[in-house]
């Protein structure tokens, strides 16, 4: 059974910097379903390139076939991981449910890591991110605010509803929330 941890929180609330950290030092193995996708996006051959780069700059859900077969190839490929970290997924309905038809029987789910924090922060971190992202701008976060609100909060509700949601505060400086994320992690690997 595969250890793991969700991840999430609206976009630009920290999920990848705080992932990479606890990769770093607690030996969970960090899958972004967002890096995962831009990979394939980018990969030669891909039959899903335009459909993935359609799906990213309108800020919507790429099909669960797709993210969720890119999600386990990457857990195959790190059989040896402590855990994993699935930042950025499941992110709505069809992603939660093709995850429990696809890794259902093969996940062991220990909880959901909620970075909270708002959202006219999490957009001015992202418009001053840098990296290129072609979602990094002021028409793909209004959509992204929207599917996040829309789609992924009451995915969130939904962990909340089972008691799983360990909600950490990502607004304050990183040194803080990841201090906090600790705490969330040594609790967990003490049950
Ligand atoms: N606690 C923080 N305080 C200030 N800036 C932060 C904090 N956490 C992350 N950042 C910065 O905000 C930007 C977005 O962070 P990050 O990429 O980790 O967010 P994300 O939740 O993975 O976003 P997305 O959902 O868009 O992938 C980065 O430039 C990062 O350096
Ligand atoms: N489960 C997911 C995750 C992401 N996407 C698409 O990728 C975009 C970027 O995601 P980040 O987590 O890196 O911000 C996101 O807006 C979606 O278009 C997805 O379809 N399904
Ligand atoms: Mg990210």
């Amino acid at each position: 059974m595969y250890k793991v941890v969700f991840v999430l929180g609206p976009p630009g609330s920290g999920k990848g910097t705080i992932c990479a950290q606890i990769q770093e030092n607690l030996g969970y193995v960090h899958l972004s379903a967002g890096d995962l996708l831009r990979a394939e996006r980018e990969r030669e051959g891909s039959q899903f390139g335009a459909l993935i780069e359609n799906h990213i700059r309108n800020g919507s859900i790429v099909p669960v076939e797709i993210t969720c077969s890119l999600l386990e190839i990457a857990m195959i490929a790190r059989e040896d991981a402590n855990g994993f970290l699935i930042d950025g997924f499941p992110r709505n309905e069809d992603n939660l449910a093709g995850w429990k038809r696809q890794m259902g029987e093969k996940v062991n789910e220990q909880f959901v890591l909620f970075l909270s924090c708002p959202v006219d922060v999490c957009i001015d971190r992202c418009l001053h991110r840098g990296q290129g992202r072609t979602d990094d701008n002021v028409d793909s976060l209004k959509k992204r605010v929207d599917t996040y609100n829309q789609s992924t909060f009451p995915i969130i509700e939904h962990f909340e509803k089972l008691g799983m949601v360990r909600e950490v505060n990502s607004e304050r400086p990183v040194n803080e929330v990841y201090a906090d994320v600790v705490k969330v992690f040594a609790a967990a690997n003490q049950q």
